[in-house]
């Protein structure tokens, strides 16, 4: 970092300028008052959108208000480049938002395409106090061809990607890359998925991309939701404030079981075949095949009486207009309503041909009398999703009908229920069940859409999950992150292209990362050897951290490890086979040691008065694993108990290694295997010795 003090001056004088302008403009917000808005609606829509701003322009001081600058060559300008936009009181930019056009080039000039800058700088701070800066020459005299390389050579970069990992996840926003901004600024329209090895920085550009979507399209993406979706809930807590730290809280975060549950509540669980099965995208063909069963071939005239009058509409134009509305493709439910207005279209114009005049409102009165409505009901009657879905879990017959030349019988008689519940309201669904139900519920009515959907650890969906996904996107796009080799449900995608298929997005496209920001490069080594054996196609990725990693294989007693790293700065895992959890939790209490376990907090209900900022899992300085929930999540010291174990417990070989390599790639800085069982063969002959 230079020494050059008068320049680090004029930076520490413009930083706390900025402090002060982002105060003038919070200011500002706080003396708009909504209640002079002109009606309640407008003062109460005004008021929120003020409480948004404030919040946005909160300034943390522990948080620098910038981290880079540009100098523009045709300008002459020079800018800051930070978190939110600050201007001076002529509305001059102070700092700009690092997701403004303007700041494009900070993250992706290079010295072969300067995009238009002669320099950057990178910002070195400490709690908030500006401590030096880095100059990387882009154009000119001074660029040597070390210089040519300079960004892989950044210090501050590199101390930044080292940081030791302490609490939830942080922003990237001053270290992003130029392979991560491209996808971070990829079109709104485009559905992506972004395959990367573990430690590549997918959920963090997954969020970011989010956040600049929020940036680019306000609008349109406040009126129409943002959804980010993860694998399970410490997953959503672990990354809970990333998006908040960017100033954008206006995404929803959801579990795939929570997004679906408002169907019914998820009360059991079922095997892994039946559950894969209902996972399989030829349920929807099922489930189509019984919804529309329901309609009935009319064989009765309708007869409406009217005053003295008897209308009729024989039982062949009810047939017609049957076949008219099914012709159009339409949900269920509306068709319904469709033929109950054919049906009183018929009777409007027999009447008008009397010479009556009648409007449409008189058509609405004839859809909604007794006759029109018990006649439609009995031929189109309407469907509940649960009785349904019961019916056919119960029904062989039922299910033959639906399932034939769809499910062989092998796969119908794995269906049906054992033990069947004796009303859909006792029924004990399961999430595939849920998700089952919410395919039902489309085909009645069409699902809502989002704007987008950003869904991490995409490659453990099923293709019917993936389906309830991509129909809340079906007007919108997705952001679909992930990585074959780390799918560990029996329902796992192999192919992105399938994956895309089920989402209704077939032309959506596939982008790799292969630079690792994470696992060290002797860990790497390590896990890789279970590549050949899980995932043959792909690639490890290429270990961007300096230093190579502490690797120990080791037989001691777990008690004598912990009191190994129990003294080690940052963050330290200890991933166990989920059974082992009592256990060890067990021996940790008795040893003394402050830790906390991982998923405890899904039990506990936020009530009243409980504070959304109350310390996580993740506060914690040891915490206690269970395998099944170490995917996307990170320590700076993990130990890994028992791998073969954690093997073991899966229902396969081959998902019990893909969960051994999650496990195995949750490391920053050191990682302890322990075991007393041999370790699983594929891990190489070194590893044992
Ligand atoms: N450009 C970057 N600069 C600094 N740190 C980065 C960068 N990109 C990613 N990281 C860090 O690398 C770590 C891994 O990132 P992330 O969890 O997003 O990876 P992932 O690909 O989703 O991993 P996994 O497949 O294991 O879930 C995080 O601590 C993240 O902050």
């Amino acid at each position: 970092m230079p020494a050059d003090v008068p320049e680090l001056t004029h930076e520490r004088e413009f930083l706390a300028e900025a402090r002060y302008q982002l105060g003038r403009m919070r200011d500002r917000v706080a003396a708009l008052d909504g209640r002079y808005a002109g009606d309640p609606v407008s003062a109460d829509v005004l008021e929120a959108a003020l409480a948004r701003r404030m919040e946005q322009l909160t300034d943390d001081p522990e948080i620098p208000l910038f981290f880079g600058r540009i100098d523009v060559e045709e300008s002459a300008e020079t800018f800051h480049i930070g978190r939110r936009h600050v201007s001076d009181p002529d509305g001059e930019p102070m700092v700009v938002d690092w997701r403004a056009p303007v700041s494009t080039p900070f993250y992706r000039a290079t010295p072969k395409e300067p995009m238009g800058i002669t320099a950057r700088r990178r910002y070195g701070f400490a709690r908030g106090h500006l401590t030096g800066f880095e100059d990387e020459p882009l154009t000119g005299a001074d660029l040597t061809t070390d210089g040519a390389d300079a960004a892989a050579h950044s210090e501050i970069l590199e101390s930044e990607i080292e940081r030791p990992r302490t609490g939830p996840m942080r922003d990237i926003v001053a270290t992003i890359q130029p392979e991560q901004d491209v996808i971070v600024r990829m079109p709104l329209e485009r559905t992506l998925v972004v395959q990367g090895a573990p430690g590549t920085g997918k959920t963090a550009v997954g969020l970011h991309r989010a956040a600049y979507l929020l940036y680019a399209h306000r609008e349109q993406l406040t009126r129409r939701g943002v959804l980010v979706v993860g694998p399970n809930k410490s997953f959503l807590r672990y990354i809970r404030d990333v998006l908040p730290a960017l100033g954008e809280i206006q995404a929803t975060q959801a579990t795939i079981e929570e997004l679906v549950s408002s169907h019914a509540p998820v009360r059991g669980t079922e095997p892994a075949d039946v559950a894969t099965l209902k996972g399989d995208a030829r349920m929807a063909a099922v489930l189509r095949r019984a919804v529309w069963s329901h309609i009935a071939t009319p064989q009765d005239t309708l007869v409406l009486p009217r005053g003295s009058f008897r209308w009729r509409v024989p039982a062949y134009e009810a047939r017609e207009a049957i076949e008219q509305i099914r012709s159009r493709d339409v949900r269920y439910a509306l068709g319904g309503a469709q033929l109950r207005h054919a049906l009183a279209h018929r009777v409007l114009v027999q009447i008008e041909e009397t010479g009556d005049a009648l409007d449409d409102r008189a058509w609405d009165v004839l859809a909604r009398t007794k006759p029109v409505r018990d006649y439609a009901a009995a031929v189109w009657p309407v469907v509940d999703p649960r009785k349904l879905l019961l019916r056919l879990l119960t029904d062989p017959e039922l299910l033959a009908g639906c399932a034939e030349g769809i499910l062989s019988e092998a796969e119908q008689r794995l269906l049906a229920w054992d033990h069947p519940p004796r009303t859909a309201g006792s029924a004990r669904w399961t999430t595939a069940d849920v998700v089952l139900l919410d395919e039902l519920a489309d085909l009645l009515d069409r699902t809502e859409s989002l704007a987008h959907i950003v869904v991490d650890e995409a490659q453990d969906l099923s293709a019917m999950m993936l389906r309830a996904l991509g129909r809340r996107a079906a007007t919108g796009s997705l952001t679909v992150l992930g990585d074959l080799a780390q799918a560990t449900t029996p329902w796992a995608s192999s192919d992105w292209s399938d994956v895309l298929g089920h989402l209704a997005k077939p032309d959506g496209h596939v982008e790799q990362l292969t630079a690792g920001f994470r696992v060290p490069a002797d860990v790497i080594e390590l896990a890789a050897r279970l590549l050949p054996s899980i995932a043959p196609g792909l690639e490890p990725p290429t270990a961007v951290r300096r230093a190579r990693g502490r690797l120990t294989i080791t037989t001691a007693p777990l008690g004598d490890v912990l009191v190994g790293v129990a003294g080690l700065e940052g963050s330290v895992g200890l991933i166990v086979p989920d059974a082992a959890v009592p256990h060890v939790r067990g021996a940790l209490a008795a040893a003394d040691l402050t830790f906390a376990v991982v998923g405890e907090q899904d039990d506990e209900r936020p009530g009243p008065d409980s504070d959304p900022d109350d310390a996580s899992e993740f506060d914690a300085h040891l915490d206690l694993v269970p395998a099944s929930l170490a995917k996307g999540l990170e320590f700076d010291h993990v130990v890994l108990h028992d791998p073969a174990g954690i093997v073991a417990a899966e229902p396969s070989h081959a998902t019990g290694l893909r969960r051994l390599y999650v496990c195995l790639t949750r490391a920053v800085t050191s990682l302890v295997v322990r075991h007393e069982d041999d370790l699983p063969p594929e891990l190489g002959p070194a590893a044992s010795a």
